[in-house]
Parts: C-alpha cells; sequence; structure tokens
C-alpha cells in the first residue's frame, strides 16, 4: 500500500471469487453460497414503507417550508432506526435515471470483467469484497467499487469505459451535496457546531501522486476549452522584471485611476447559512440574494461552509505555483491551438492590445476533462488541493441554483437541469506589478460567458472592479467571503432578471495580485433559452442558443465588455 495513500479501498483486499451472474446462468449452486443456518423465510417481517421513516428534505432546507417537526423526526430515525429514506432530495430524476441506466447497461454487457476486474490486493474494481479464505461462504451477487472521492483516489482502470461517460460523477457530486445537507442538520440535532461537522467530512488534504496521464480518457464532447484557441504571448511575470512596458500593454484610453470607490458593505454580503441552516431560515436573506443578482449581478458570500483551511491552502499553493523559475511553470504551457494550460486567452492577432496578465486555465468537471498534462505537479499537494476546492466550490455553486430558482419562482427541477451535467473550469489569474499600473489592465472588460463563477482573491490585493451606472468601482472582499458573479448564461436563461455585468482587473504597481476563477455552465448540449415562467408580454428577450454555440462565440471574440451578450439579444 502506498503510504501516502488518501484511499481507502487500498486498505481492503479479497480474494477472486467466480461471477455470480455466470453462475446463476448454470443453474448449479456451488456450495459455497449456501446458508442453510440462515432461515430466510419466518423470523422475517416485512417493514413496509410507513414503518421506515420518510424523511422529506425540502422541509428541512427550503426557507418556506422549514418545518421543525420534521427536524426532530430527522434526529428520532437516526437514534432510533439508524435507517431512513429522504423523500425530496433535489437529485434531479433524469440524473438519476441515468445512473440507474448506465448501470444496468454495464451489467448486461458480455464481457464486463475485462479492464475492471479486481486485481489482487485491491477492492477497486469488479468482483467482491471481504473474501478472505477459500472456505468462507460467500455471497451471491457481484459487485462494482469505483474509487469516488477525493479525485486523486480514481483509480480510471477500474471505471466502465462501457457505456461511455457512465454519471458516476454527476450522481455522486450530488449525494455529496445531500450528504452535506444531512451533516448540518444533523449537528444541529445534536447541539454541535455544524462548521465541525462539516471539518470533519471535509476530507483531508493529503498528497499522492495522481492517476497517470494516459489512463485518463478524454473528451472532446464534453470540454469547453477545446472550443477556444490564442496566440502565445510573452510572459508578463518576466517582462514586469524589467522598467520597459511594450507598447502593445499600454492602453492609454484606460485610466484606472478614475473610478469611484465602493464602501466596504456596500455590495450585498449574502450569509449562506441563513439560507442553509434550517434555524436561521431568513425569508429577508433569499430577497437579498435576489435583488443582488437583480440590481448588481455580483454578491460575496460568508458563512458558506467552505473550511478555511481548504481556502487557504488554495491561495497557498496557488501563491507557491506562480513563484517557480518559468522554466518551471512552462512545463504546462499552452500548446498552439489550446487553452488549457499555463499562457493566455482571447488572443487573436499580432496587433491585438494585450492584458498585464498570466493564466493558467484547467478543465475540473465533468472529471474526464481533467487534462493532467496542464496540472502543476509543484506544489506536491496542488492537485489535490485543487480538486478539494473546486469539488466544495461546486456544492456551494449547486446550493445558489437551488436558492435563485426560489426566488425566481421557476421549477426547481428545470433549474437543476442546468447542474446536472455541470461543467466547471477554473482560470487562475496572476498580475503581475507594473510601474504605469493606470496604463495598463490586468484583465479587459468583460462579462462571464458562464452561468455562476465563484472568484477568490489569493492574496490580499484588491483590483476587481465592476461597472455600475457607468462608472468603475473598486471590490473589497470581506476576509473568507466568496465573490460570486451571474455570468451571460444565467442573464439568458433568467431572461435577463438576473444581470451578467461588467468587470475587468486593474494593476497594481508594487504588488502582484492573484486570483481564481471559477466557472460554472451547463453542459455544452443544453440549449439557453429563457424560463417560461420568466416570459412576460415583452416575449423572450434573447434567442435560443447551446452552450457549445455560445461558448464557441465567446472564445473566438476578444475580450470586449458584453459584445457577445449583445449578439443574442432579440430587442436591442
Ligand atoms: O481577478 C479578478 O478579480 C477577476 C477575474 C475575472 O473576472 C475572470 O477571471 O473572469
Ligand atoms: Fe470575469
Amino acid at each position: 500500500m502506498n503510504p501516502k495513500s488518501t484511499s481507502p479501498l487500498e486498505l481492503g483486499g479479497s480474494l477472486p471469487v467466480p461471477s455470480v451472474q455466470e453462475l446463476a446462468r448454470s443453474g448449479e449452486i456451488p456450495e459455497r453460497y449456501l446458508r442453510p443456518e440462515e432461515d430466510h423465510a419466518s423470523h422475517v417481517i416485512t417493514v413496509d414503507d410507513l414503518e421506515l421513516p420518510v424523511i422529506d428534505q425540502v422541509k428541512l432546507v427550503d426557507p418556506e417550508f422549514f418545518d421543525k417537526e420534521e427536524h426532530s423526526r430527522l434526529g428520532w430515525a437516526c437514534r432510533e432506526c439508524g435507517f431512513f429514506q429522504l423523500a425530496n432530495h433535489g437529485i434531479p430524476e433524469e440524473l438519476i435515471e441515468k445512473t440507474k441506466d448506465d448501470i444496468m447497461k454495464f451489467f448486461k454487457l458480455p464481457k464486463k470483467i475485462e479492464g475492471v476486474k479486481q486485481i489482487p490486493g485491491h477492492i477497486d474494481g469488479y468482483d467482491q469484497m471481504f473474501v478472505h479464505s477459500e472456505e468462507q461462504k460467500i455471497d451471491w451477487a457481484d459487485v462494482l467499487i469505483p474509487n469516488i472521492q477525493p479525485f486523486q483516489n480514481r483509480d480510471m482502470t477500474f471505471w466502465p469505459t462501457n457505456p461511455p461517460g457512465i454519471h458516476l460523477t454527476h450522481s455522486t457530486l450530488k449525494i455529496e451535496k445531500v450528504a452535506d445537507h444531512l451533516y448540518r442538520l444533523m449537528a444541529k440535532d445534536l447541539g454541535v457546531n455544524p462548521q465541525d461537522m462539516l471539518n470533519i467530512f471535509s476530507g483531508q488534504i493529503q498528497s499522492r501522486e495522481s492517476l497517470s496521464e494516459g489512463r485518463q480518457k478524454k473528451s472532446s464532447m464534453s470540454n469547453p476549452l477545446v472550443l477556444g484557441r490564442s496566440l502565445p504571448v510573452p510572459n508578463v511575470q518576466e517582462l514586469a522584471r524589467s522598467d520597459q512596458i511594450p507598447e502593445r500593454y499600454l492602453k492609454p484610453e484606460v485610466d484606472a485611476t478614475s473610478l469611484a470607490t465602493i464602501d466596504d458593505d456596500e455590495l450585498p454580503v449574502i450569509d449562506l447559512m441563513k439560507l442553509l441552516d434550517p434555524e436561521l431560515i431568513d425569508r429577508e436573506e433569499l430577497l437579498k440574494l435576489g435583488s443582488a443578482c437583480k440590481e448588481w449581478g455580483f454578491f460575496q458570500i460568508i458563512n458558506h461552509g467552505i473550511p478555511e483551511e481548504v481556502i487557504e491552502k488554495t491561495k497557498d499553493d496557488i501563491n507557491k505555483f506562480f513563484k517557480l523559475p518559468l522554466k518551471e511553470k512552462e512545463a504546462i504551457k499552452q500548446i498552439p491551438g489550446h487553452i488549457e494550460g499555463y499562457g493566455q486567452m482571447f488572443v487573436h492577432s499580432e496587433e491585438q492590445k494585450l492584458d498585464w496578465a498570466d493564466v493558467l486555465i484547467l478543465g475540473i468537471l465533468p472529471s474526464q476533462n481533467r487534462d493532467l498534462r496542464f496540472w502543476p505537479t509543484n506544489p506536491s499537494t496542488f492537485r489535490d488541493t485543487l480538486d478539494t476546492y473546486t469539488s466544495k466550490v461546486a456544492r456551494v455553486v449547486d446550493s445558489l441554483y437551488g436558492l435563485m430558482a426560489k426566488d425566481l419562482g421557476v421549477d426547481t427541477q428545470d433549474m437543476l437541469k442546468m447542474s446536472s451535467d455541470q461543467l466547471q473550469t477554473v482560470r487562475i489569474n496572476y498580475y503581475p506589478p507594473c510601474k504605469q499600473a493606470n496604463k495598463v489592465l490586468g484583465l479587459s472588460p468583460h462579462s462571464d460567458a458562464n452561468a455562476l463563477t465563484v472568484l477568490l482573491q489569493a492574496n490580499d490585493v484588491p483590483g476587481l472592479q465592476i461597472r455600475k451606472n457607468d462608472k468603475w468601482f473598486l471590490i473589497k472582499p470581506k476576509p473568507g467571503a466568496f465573490i460570486i458573479n451571474v455570468g451571460d448564461m444565467m442573464e439568458i436563461i433568467t431572461n435577463g432578471r438576473y444581470k451578467s455585468i461588467e468587470h475587468r482587473a486593474i494593476i497594481n504597481m508594487e504588488e502582484e495580485r492573484l486570483s481564481i476563477a471559477t466557472f460554472h455552465s451547463p453542459r455544452l448540449d443544453l440549449v439557453l433559452r429563457p424560463f417560461p415562467e420568466l416570459i412576460d408580454s415583452d416575449g423572450e428577450l434573447y434567442k435560443a442558443i447551446t452552450v457549445k454555440e455560445y461558448t464557441s462565440e465567446y472564445f473566438a471574440g476578444k475580450l470586449n465588455g458584453k459584445n457577445a451578450l449583445e449578439s443574442v439579444k432579440l430587442r436591442k
């Protein structure tokens, strides 16, 4: 066993046994499976549905329906039965059906053993568990045990490739989110601090060499990053060492100093605990979230449940990566025709003005989009840290989708379709200091193409500006808060109720600045069109377009305000 392993499955080992599915065809039942001592017929009372408690999750997580009694019932079920059923859990039916369907298909395959069969000493894979001697009685079943979380434990050799794109990644992410809710609720019931409870289950960050690249299945069908390309540009961190600033970076029209300031508290701050914690459930807070999306398109979230250690480790590893010598960073440089990796985006001509920044772009979800060639291995914890961070962020985003559906009065299931095969990518921005800070821009004015962005400043230097009432405002995030912004796709599906706001990044004269933006969008083939509930007498304000088409158009342009969004507006 690898001493640094985080995989519980490496703690087990099980002797190989015959395939029970094959045995069942023969009609012969080998002695090893017969259990005369177990009397199957008598002593069994059927617990019908009524007796096994059914807990209604909506009554526990929805501010409108919160029911104290249901909460006590959950505690009672854990104490008295140790088992319960969970209804209204918010996992889209479509996703459950797809998962079941994929699993059924896998077990119908004639040659499923090939490729995914357990190997001696491991329990990952297709076979059985808990078999330690040749005499032992064994169970009448075959099992498939793929390792799921943390990501580095996934040994893709044991993940079926038939049916293709088996839906385990997304369904297990949703299940994790349900588990998070339950931990929170159980903490309340037990009278312990919910954050302490979440910390226990938040997954330790440990290092282990990840999957070997060759084993990864890549899929262009679900990867937004293959839709873009960008010309190579000089490394800005290196340029910043000299006092000369090449003409291509100077933007005389930018006077980054002429800006209005925004008071720290003016940008809405949403307390997620007040929306996710049944005891603190607060209708006002939901209204605040709604008005933040409508009036600002930007807000901060606090009490989001992502442990501080996870955030600190993320910042730390990012800072360490950018401190490496150029040669080491360039090992994961973008390759021509791709935007994944270390480089820049949106550069399409040699004349184009450039942004004063280097970026690292990575695909995160679905996990087959992870191209590990571009994932740093230095610092050695980088991959694990990013995996932990992004999976927690994906869960927060999922909760936000649910809350937004409630605020908008649209069908929660429709909204959740947005996240059922969610694409997640990150862009880590490194903005070196610049002697002529007010003549350059770190990131040109743009709105984000995707549905929701979670932004974290990875050091304490401010630089994000948003455009409101034709003025630029500097944002100073609260410590421990995330900045969330509505992207173009969210504006489209809400028929313009929620606003995707222009923003940019400015440069500091003395200090570098780092940020990590995590982008979330629906799967590529989803058609973006306004929710029917939000179409009033003015009709649909945006034309229907697939995520893939929108992303391709966005990547093909220069970053230029809200140009891409303007092109799909039906009324200008
Ligand atoms: O660095 C920032 O604060 C902004 C980043 C951003 O807007 C982006 O990456 O899309
Ligand atoms: Fe952005």
